[in-house]
């Protein structure tokens, strides 16, 4: 299935759990850690689910835009910074998935010192992700449980001529 000549990849709310739990294990001991950062949007979830595995309960955010649905900008900026922490250290900031990397690249500025981990990760963005949890094709758009809706759909036989 595609749309605009792009595979796409659907993710379950069970799915993404299984998986963000997975990237949690490999963060351990928990003790390591001051703190999360989540990046909203898109890092909310994954970072609740692995503050709930590590029992991590200081957790900031940081707010950045980089694209309109589908469409890529030039560069991402930041709306919200962060409170919790100065440099990133002992930090570790959480999104849904890299990219082209301008998510992170911007934030490696702003926190030089923090373990970046995202649970999906695209060939041109990891070099920016210290750990991730599945690769996929860079022409692949992940839709997330969040983005998505259950619908009926109609049985294989009935679609026919
Ligand atoms: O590696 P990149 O090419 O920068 O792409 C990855 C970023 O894009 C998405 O966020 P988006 O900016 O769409 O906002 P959202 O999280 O609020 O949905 C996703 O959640 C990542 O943060
Ligand atoms: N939902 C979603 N947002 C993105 N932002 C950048 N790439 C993607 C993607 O594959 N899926
Ligand atoms: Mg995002």
């Amino acid at each position: 299935m595609s749309v605009e000549g792009k595979k796409e990849f659907f993710v379950s709310w069970e799915e993404l759990h299984r998986a963000t739990r997975e990237l949690a294990r490999r963060q351990l001991p928990a003790e390591q850690w001051r703190g999360i950062v989540a990046v909203s949007r898109g890092g909310l979830v994954p970072a609740a689910i692995i503050a709930r595995e590590l029992n991590i309960r200081v957790v900031d955010s940081i707010c950045v835009s980089s694209y309109d649905h589908q469409s890529q900008r030039d560069s991402a900026i930041i709306l919200k910074d962060v409170s919790a922490c100065e440099d990133g250290e002992g930090f570790l900031v959480i999104d849904d998935l890299v990219d082209t990397g301008n998510t992170l690249r911007l934030l490696r500025q702003r926190l030089p010192k923090a373990k970046f981990i995202t649970v999906y990760g695209k060939p041109a963005g990891l070099e920016l992700v210290d750990d991730y949890e599945a690769k996929l094709e860079q022409t692949t758009w992940i839709h997330f449980p969040w983005d998505m809706h259950l619908h009926y759909v109609d049985p294989l036989a009935g679609q026919q001529g």
